[in-house]
């Protein structure tokens, strides 16, 4: 019998630890962590995978797709850094990927084409996301869950559905990745006031879709005083970014390597405050409190050994911050109805 399966078999059977890999190091015995990409050998998926084999936190990358891992496993493996790579093609091979992962994170699914809403990505990644939610349930329940597929307003809700129904449902360790959003936001700011990038932050709340991505850029650091028309400006270029790479692809896709950059940043965070690290903060989108009738919702997490530690709060909106606040939520309340009504089979 193939291992995957007789792990899979292992586990529903008898519900005993199976021959896990040693993970969950602690800050003294730092020894790394085994991190599942689903969909690795996507435009995503690639770059992500390259820049995780270069992080000191990963001990194991399984590189899961399906097809054509195998390729992009091994020419990853020549690179002389420690992560072991694994490759796993095809359903078959799901169980063998996220068997002892801690860390999960799904680029899988179609990209936009120009003309396209995230939204219209629903009816093909909304099935892709189901299913490898799913596996993690089965084979992976602890794990810490990044989900990159669009449209991450609905993903994240069915990816919440599948793991609750399943009893596996830990709403500190499911994050929609929004990271690419601070990153392009922090670019765009250091550009308007003449600064190194990586000297600026910006907090980025609400979702990861036009008009409920919203840059508080009233509460970048280091301030930012522009006249009100360019803050304006600024906010619509961050809200439309995702558009102005996919026209600029004009075909061939939405935005891989600026993402790949931002999941790695994101998936680096959660390791380092998986193994302990103090003072973790990013902003994602998760099952959230924080918004009144907004049951998922972006806003700045610290992150601890056990997945959100705390909600920071919300950034004090100015007028015009306050006035996309208020234009996000039935966006957002009707994105995430969706996710919850796929998952009831409406
Ligand atoms: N959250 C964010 O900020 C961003 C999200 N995205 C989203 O990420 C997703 C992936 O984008 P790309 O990598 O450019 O697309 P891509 O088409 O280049 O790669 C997607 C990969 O997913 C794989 N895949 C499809 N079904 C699968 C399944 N059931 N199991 C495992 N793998 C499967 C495909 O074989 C392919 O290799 C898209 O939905 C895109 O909209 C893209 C950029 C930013
Ligand atoms: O725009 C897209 O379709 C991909 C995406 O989410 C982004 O680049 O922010």
């Amino acid at each position: 019998m193939e291992r995957a399966a007789r792990l899979a078999q292992h586990f529903v059977a008898e519900q005993a630890p199976a021959p896990q890999l040693e993970t969950h190091a602690t800050s003294s015995s730092v020894r790394g962590y085994n991190v599942a990409v689903l969909g690795a050998a996507g435009g995503i998926g690639q770059p992500l995978s390259l820049l995780l084999k270069l992080s000191p936190q990963v001990r194991e990358l399984r590189l899961y797709d399906v097809a054509n891992t195998a390729g992009v496993a091994a020419d990853l493996s020549h690179i002389a850094t420690a992560p072991r790579i694994t490759s796993h093609s095809g359903a078959g091979a799901l169980p063998d990927a996220l068997y002892g992962a801690d860390l999960v994170v799904i680029p899988a699914g179609v990209p936009r084409k120009p003309g396209m809403t995230r939204d219209d990505l629903f009816n093909i990644n909304a099935g892709i996301v189901r299913s490898l939610c799913e596996g993690v349930a089965r084979f992976c329940p602890s794990a810490w869950v990044a989900v990159i597929s669009n449209p991450v307003n609905s993903t994240v809700p069915i990816a919440a559905e599948v793991l609750r129904r399943a009893g596996t449902f830990n709403p500190s360790k499911l994050f929609g990745v929004t990271t690419l959003d601070v990153v392009r936001a922090n670019t765009f700011v250091a550009e308007a006031l003449g600064l190194d990038p990586a000297a600026v932050n910006v907090p980025v709340i609400g979702g990861h879709a036009g008009v409920t991505i919203l840059p508080v850029l009233s509460a970048a650091t280091p301030r930012l005083t522009v006249p009100e028309q360019q803050a304006r400006a600024l906010m619509a270029r961050i809200q439309d970014a995702g558009t102005e790479v996919v026209k600029a692809k004009a075909g061939a896709g939405s935005a891989t390597l600026s993402m790949a950059y931002a999941a790695a940043r994101f998936a680096e965070a959660c390791l380092r405050a998986m193994s302990g690290e103090p003072g973790v903060v990013e902003c994602a989108y998760v099952a959230s409190s924080v918004v009144k009738d907004l049951p998922f919702f972006a806003s700045q997490l610290r992150l601890g050994p056990a997945g959100i530690a705390e909600f920071l709060p919300l950034p004090r909106l100015n007028a015009l911050e306050q006035d996309n606040f208020e234009s996000m939520k039935e966006e957002l309340v009707s994105s995430i109805a969706k996710g919850v009504g796929f998952m009831n089979g409406k």
